[in-house]
């Protein structure tokens, strides 16, 4: 290993080429050093062999292995790309050491690297090397005239030709049997023709499956790619937003902290009721996951103890279904200076009631053009025991944008099987209304509140049954409302105008279910709602396997980015360890000294004012490339900028494989790796 202690020289140094003749071995004997004589020939280390070993060259040559038997040449190919030499192992610090780079200016580099097999240069310690000495240091041969002209077009021509050729030539005259064995002869020693694509570096894999729904497109339950995304963004965006100052929130409920009501409180706002109950909805954080949580306030009621409603809970808990925001836990608290029992649900970012996203446009258009004005009172709140219609205020029947058909099914649907999963629970929704069913994404509803009323109800004895028929009445009325765009559809004197409007506008079918679901018919039942509406709930599940599909499509586009972090991971694991400080291989001699220059291009560019330069996009496109380990070059310029490097992808990545190979190796030696498994 004598050969790396050189750490006096620097590794390339940037030099003006010679204009002469580069010395031979002869004349630079004198100005070698002392120590050379025991020294190996460096050319030896770097090329396999030197051309002067019989000509003077006063170092080392070892004694050659006998050569192998030659060879078969490489099948040419003909017009394509020859393949890049493989690299076998890591660049040795030798090879870091050898070529002397001479930039005159950023052309002149990229003419200079494409050819530099053609340019003999010195090296540092006055040895030379020429073309053939760089292809076989590792650098790829680089063949400038078949690549000038080299365009897709033009070797498609070359393939079309050749295929016309064979065809006119043997498939012509094909009964001629010794023209068929001529083709088989032709076919078995024809190379094989390859059609360059230009490499995506971005991606590795097919980002989706010919069968699956590209992701440019907007199926029913998930939008296309970029709208899914911007949503998702918006999702997290709000789930990290906090309430402005002045609610005198408190600052921590049983584990659960940093509360964030989700509709508006505080004086001058209207107070929201739950049944009899002034009811808040905050969302906050549980502190022993840090997940987001809504919180469903009920003020100022007097309940009994939590173990009296705790076997209710846990079977609500067991409630589990697509379209049910599934409850999590039930407490009582005075942390608001009063009695309150508070509800836990999950927490859907972003979500928005179906009476804010349709009915609350309508409400205040119907409520500023009548002049006696609402009650306040409507549909859209849960308000047991009261009449939903308010007489004094127009309904405001079709007004406003219709809600598609098809979107009208698809919440017919999930909530027809939401309900359906209740029942047969042996449990009731007891308020089912616009205001208590959220829109989660696209097309996608949950029922809100389920639960909390059986909650705050659950020492008073009721009739399941009876609750079960109110919630398919309510579920009508919802249709109803949501069709016509008005809450108060389904009752009064407007009565006939919905119905017309729900004929007029989505048909027979619809308007018949929701006529049947408010008739004052006492056997209804939920089966009866699936079995009239099988073949809309068919084309539904048709749609949410679509939508896997395309969540799938999503998923594999996302797959590629481990890969990124991984090999960040093995930079960090492998740059600036002060133990290798004093190790050659580690120093500014060592092939290491390669994997630091690069961590510098990738995350320490500054501009011509020496600022800065963050550029994520920069960042990305290396360590992709280097990823995938492209035979393209890159100038790696050391800090005093007093040297540089040229070195492609493929060989940086090898260095860095190498590295983490020898921390690896070191990490499973050492007892003290075991000890942390
Ligand atoms: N699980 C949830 N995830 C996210 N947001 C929710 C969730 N449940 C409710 N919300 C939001 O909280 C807000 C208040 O909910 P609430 O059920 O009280 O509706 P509301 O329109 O205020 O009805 P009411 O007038 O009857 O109080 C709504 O904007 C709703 O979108």
């Amino acid at each position: 290993m004598s050969y790396f202690v050189r750490a006096q020289s620097t590794p390339v140094k940037i030099a003006r080429p010679p204009t002469t003749e580069p010395e031979s071995p002869k004349q630079s004997a004198g100005q070698t050093r002392k120590d050379s004589v025991q020294r190996q020939c460096r050319n030896i280390v770097i090329y396999g062999h030197c051309k002067y070993q019989d000509k003077g060259c006063i170092y080392y040559h070892p004694p050659t292995e006998p050569e192998p038997p030659a060879q078969a040449p490489p099948p040419s190919t003909g017009g394509t790309r020859p393949e890049s030499p493989v690299v076998t192992g890591t660049l040795s610090a030798q090879a870091v050491n050898a070529p002397v780079f001479v930039p005159k200016s950023a052309s002149a580099i990229a003419a200079g690297i494409a050819s530099a097999a053609s340019t003999p240069a010195a090296t540092t310690d006055g040895s030379t090397y020429d073309g053939a000495s760089q292809s076989e240091m590792g650098y790829q041969e680089y063949d400038q005239s078949g690549y000038e002209n080299y365009t897709e077009d033009s070797q498609m021509e070359g393939v079309t030709q050749k295929m016309e050729d064979l065809s006119t030539q043997y498939y012509g005259d094909y009964s001629d049997a010794a023209a068929a064995a001529a083709a088989a002869a032709y076919y078995a020693a024809a190379p094989p023709v390859f059609l360059r694509q230009p490499l995506n570096y971005h991606l590795y894999t097919p980002t989706a499956y010919p069968d699956f729904q590209p992701s440019t497109v907007n199926t029913h339950f998930v939008p296309p790619s970029a709208d899914l995304r911007q949503t998702l963004q918006e999702r997290s965006e709000t789930i990290r937003g906090i309430a402005p100052p002045g609610l005198n929130l408190p600052e921590e409920l049983q584990g659960y902290h940093t509360l964030v009501p989700l509709e508006p409180t505080g004086p001058g706002t209207e107070r929201r009721k739950f049944g009899n109950w002034y009811c808040t909805v905050y969302r906050a954080i549980k502190a022993s996951d840090g997940l987001p949580y809504v919180l469903r306030r009920i003020e100022s009621k007097s309940f009994s103890e939590p173990q009296r409603y705790a076997p209710l809970l846990t079977s609500l808990d067991r409630l589990s279904h697509p379209g049910i925001v599934s409850l999590k836990e039930a407490f009582t608290t005075r942390s608001f200076d009063d009695n309150s029992l508070v509800v836990v649900y999950a927490y859907h970012p972003n979500a928005k009631t179906l009476y804010d996203t349709y009915l609350k446009q309508n409400k205040q258009t119907s409520s500023t053009s009548t002049t006696t004005g609402s009650t306040g009172s409507r549909f859209g709140r849960y308000q047991s025991g009261t009449t939903h219609y308010t007489p004094q205020a127009s309904p405001a029947i079709g007004q406003g944008p219709a809600i598609p058909e098809r979107t009208i099914w698809s919440y017919i649907v999930q909530i027809a099987t939401a309900i359906k999963r209740v029942h047969e629970a042996g449990h009731a929704l007891r308020g089912l209304d616009a205001s208590k069913v959220i829109i989660t994404g696209q097309n996608r509803i949950r029922i809100s509140a389920c639960g909390t009323m059986d909650v705050l109800m659950h020492d008073v004895p009721q009739d399941i049954h009876l609750m079960q028929q109110e919630d398919l009445t309510q579920f009508g009325r919802l249709i109803f409302a949501l069709c016509c765009g008005s809450t108060n559809a389904s009752s009064g004197p407007h009565f006939q105008k919905s119905v017309d409007h729900l004929l007029r506008v989505y048909g027979q079918e619809i308007k018949s279910l929701a006529l049947w679901l408010i008739s004052k018919q006492t056997m209804k039942s939920i089966d009866q709602v699936l079995d009239s509406i099988r073949h809309r709930v068919l084309l539904e599940q048709e749609e949410a396997l679509l939508a896997v599909d395309r969540l799938e499509v999503e998923l594999q586009s996302e797959l590629e980015n481990a890969r990124l972090v991984r090999l960040m991971t093995k930079l960090g694991f492998i740059n600036e360890r002060p133990e290798f400080a004093r190790e050659p291989r580690w120093s500014e001699t060592g092939d290491r000294y390669i994997i630091k220059l690069f961590r510098d291009y990738v995350f320490h560019q500054v501009d011509e004012h020496g600022n800065p330069v963050l550029d994520m996009s920069h960042v990305l496109t290396c360590l992709n490339k280097l990823d995938a380990g492209t035979d393209e070059k890159l100038m790696l310029v050391a800090r005093d900028e007093q040297s540089c490097l040229v070195v492609s992808y493929k060989e940086v990545k090898n260095c860095i494989e190498g590295a983490f190979g020898d921390l690896a190796k070191a990490a499973i030696a050492s007892p003290a790796a075991y000890k942390h498994r």
